[in-house]
């Protein structure tokens, strides 16, 4: 162990020497000397940050196996000596794969498999596994790999953030970890079957078996919430992987924070396959014909604008088969041409050449009456713009295809104050990135020239104020407001700064900028709450087809959310995914599995509860109080020193009890907030909580939860699956009958 270790530091020091050559370097020489640098700097950088984040557990096994005389070591990163010899294995090579895999039964040419327990620098225990055939019993074949060393790491507190499990890894999971690339992969399994972990080690494992393909596309990891993200993000480093871009799909939209919150009903309109029609119908209700001629007087002469004209260039544009916004070209130029072909006439020319007709054209595109008939029949549109003209509008929801129910959902007025910060919700997230596929982009000189007039108009606007002249400010604002200038302005900001940093950015980053990236691999947590829109955008972003998809169907929340993964997958892949499922539960207690096991029939037919590695000798409580006044000596009482406890509570009364417990329990929290993971108590919603884990869990009204919507005995599931210990039930009404296998606690 001491050899290795002073191997690490040795190349600790070497690679800091090399990342401090290239910053002495400075930032002189040519442009492409300057991004050379960069480049090695990043790379310098990044190996660093490899080396120290592997610093504790560095090795972690020893495989003796038949055809080596020497035993292999199994640590978080290879190691070699200055003359290539192998000190140590990354647990990702194929030569580990025994250390996973091999089972009394198929040993692989393992004759003993070691597990070593260190702490800092020391090995502080071992533990081994035989593959001695002949003394093979009935019970070797069904010990879990490595349990001792497997259930001292689930009994150990649990800290708020994941660890990796690379010692620990179970020969099911193994075998998610190291599936093939391509294909879409769907994990089912219960609660605390380590999809979450497996999942993020396939994304070590793919990255490092396929670092040429992946590191260019990058792998994206969907999550969530931000909550969820912060809890897993530290796994990944200690894996060795720093270039993966993490997630939600409310961050999925660049340029925008989808922070709003909405109601389930809205949401579940918002998620619906159907969407993708409103969305294209919305976009052609704004290619518009005239209802009456329109005359365009200039001077001299009137030139008319019919209908027959408008469809004919309408046909045009559309048969071009471009988006929206590239579209209007085509609409544009034949309206011209038109226009001006009507002007020779009137003129008392004939027959015009084409440059002629291409001058008169540019002299009519400027024309101010020219055009704003254009921007009334064919105008420019942001995606922000559409969403924001449609949910305002009943009239436009109306013709969208939207029933007077579904209208009553999503009818909001337009974002006041300019920036439209806290308007988008997450479900509008699939929507605007329908829109803008829909749309296509707007041509850079014309956003230059909107930015511009904008800001005239704001100047404009500003010098009114001055003369007092308040009225003619608040039309100005409203005109930026709703025609979405605001955002075009941004849009503009946001695509110059990018187009200047790109060099520089790393994979993750200039994925995370771009709405068109195609990543490598795309790895979805909680999958089973992603909407049918949601899995539209996905996908989009994986023309491969190359994705992981982890999830289990009974604890799906959102109204929109699956049923079956066949409902959700077929449309992209039908026939082409393939499916595993983990049946053990590492997390959950089998006290409390047993308790969860029972809410299961209420979530649906045929589901399946995982079987729980082990006990915890807490058998699961329950307390009827008077009122929940009381919760905060209880929730005190139930306190692990040095652990996490987490306080579950309906939604509607989250607000509520969260500043209760707060005021009263010291170092309570309230809500997902950035300390809700370090804090020794936290009060959660399910969905707040949802892919969590806690050393105890305090379940309030559980009854209610049940109650609050259709998904409730899901959502009861999920409380009732996070605590690695003990769980205890605080109601005031009667104790819903599925959960009779509560103890009563004393009080009661
Ligand atoms: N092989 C393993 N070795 C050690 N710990 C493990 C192993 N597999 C899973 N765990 C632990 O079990 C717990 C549950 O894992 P994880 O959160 O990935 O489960 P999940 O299936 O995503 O659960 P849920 O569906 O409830 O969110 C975690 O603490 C994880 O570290």
């Amino acid at each position: 162990m001491a050899g290795l270790y002073r191997r690490l530091d040795l190349l600790r020091v070497r690679t800091q020497r090399q990342l401090d050559d290239v910053l002495a370097q400075g930032g002189g020489g040519t442009h492409q000397n300057r991004s050379e640098r960069d480049t090695f700097a990043v790379m310098y950088g990044e190996r660093l940050a490899r080396l120290w984040a592997v610093e504790n557990g560095l090795c972690f096994g020893r495989l003796d196996l038949t055809s080596e005389e020497r035993p292999l070591y199994i640590g978080r990163l290879g190691l070699s000596d200055d003359d290539q010899a192998r000190l140590l294995i990354d647990w990702r090579a194929p030569v580990a794969q025994p250390f996973y895999r091999a089972t009394p039964a198929a040993p692989m040419g393992v004759t003993r498999r070691r597990h070593l327990q260190t702490r800092g620098r020391r090995v502080i225990g071992v533990n081994d596994d035989l593959f001695d055939l002949d003394r093979l019993t009935d019970a070797d074949r069904a010990t879990l790999n490595g349990e001792a060393a497997l259930l001292a790491a689930l009994d150990e507190k649990r800290t708020g953030r994941m660890r990796d499990i690379v010692a620990t890894i179970q020969a099911e999971q193994d075998r998610i970890i190291r599936g093939e690339l391509s294909g879409i992969l769907v994990v089912q399994g219960g609660p605390g079957t380590g999809k979450t972990v497996v999942a993020l080690h396939r994304a070590a494992y793919l990255l490092y078996t396929h670092r040429e393909r992946l590191a260019r596309r990058g792998v994206l990891i969907l999550g969530p919430n931000l909550t969820f993200l912060r809890y897993i993000e530290q796994v990944l480093p200690s894996l060795g992987e720093t270039d993966v871009l993490l997630s939600t799909v409310a961050d999925l939209y660049p340029g925008l924070t989808a922070t709003a919150r909405e109601p389930a009903a809205s949401a579940a309109v918002k998620g619906a396959a159907r969407m993708a029609e409103v969305i294209a119908r919305a976009v052609a209700d704004r290619q518009r014909m005239p209802s009456r001629t329109i005359e365009i007087d200039l001077g001299r002469h009137t030139l008319r604008l019919d209908q027959r004209i408008c469809e004919a260039a309408r046909g045009r544009a559309l048969r071009s088969r471009r988006p929206h916004n590239q579209a209007r070209a085509v609409f544009v130029r034949h309206i011209l041409t038109t226009l001006a072909k009507q002007a020779a006439k009137a003129l008392g020319r004939g027959m015009l050449e084409e440059d002629e007709l291409a001058d008169l054209r540019e002299e009519l595109r400027t024309e101010p009456a020219v055009k704003a008939a254009l921007n009334r029949l064919w105008p420019y549109l942001t995606p922000q713009q559409l969403l924001i003209g449609l949910f305002s509008s009943r009239e436009r929801m109306a013709h969208a295809g939207l029933t007077a129910a579904e209208q009553d959902a999503l009818l909001r007025p337009p974002p006041r104050g300019g920036a439209a910060a806290g308007y988008w919700t997450e479900a509008d997230v699939p929507l605007l990135d329908e829109a803008a596929e829909l749309l296509g982009d707007i041509d850079p000189m014309v956003l230059r020239a909107a930015a511009l007039q904008a800001e005239e108009e704001l100047a404009a606007a500003r010098r009114a104020e001055a003369a007092e002249r308040d009225a003619e400010l608040a039309y100005a604002r409203e005109v930026l407001e709703l025609t979405g200038m605001s955002e075009i302005m941004d849009a503009e900001r946001f695509a110059a700064r990018h187009r200047d940093d790109d060099l520089h950015l790393t994979t993750a980053e200039r994925a995370a900028a771009d709405r068109t990236w195609a990543f490598g691999h795309i790895i979805v947590d909680e999958a089973q709450e992603l909407s049918p829109m949601a899995w539209r955008m996905l996908m989009r972003r994986s023309p491969n087809r190359s994705m992981t998809i982890v999830g289990d169907l009974a604890q799906t929340g959102s109204a929109a959310g699956a049923a079956t993964w066949a409902e959700m997958l077929d449309p992209y892949a039908a026939g082409r995914w393939r499916q595993e499922t983990l049946t053990v539960n590492y997390r959950t207690p089998a006290e409390l599995m047993a308790l969860a096991a029972d809410v299961l029939p209420l979530v649906g037919p045929g589901l399946r509860a995982p079987r729980s590695v082990r006990e915890s000798g807490e058998p699961p409580w329950a307390r009827r109080v008077d009122d929940l006044a009381g919760l905060a000596p209880i929730v005190a009482g139930q306190i692990v020193p040095d652990g996490r406890l987490a306080v579950i509570v309906p939604a509607a009364r989250a607000a509520e009890i969260g500043s209760a417990v707060a005021a009263r329990v010291p170092g309570a929290v309230a809500g997902p907030g950035a300390d809700a993971l370090e804090a020794p108590v936290a009060v959660l919603t399910v969905a707040e909580a949802k892919g969590l884990e806690f050393d105890r869990v305090v379940l309030v009204q559980p009854g209610e939860i049940l109650a609050d919507s259709p998904r409730g005995a899901g959502d009861l599931y999920v409380a009732l699956t996070r605590a690695t210990r003990g769980l205890g039930v605080v109601h005031t009404g009667e104790l819903p009958a599925v959960l009779g296998r509560c103890r009563a606690a004393p009080g009661t």
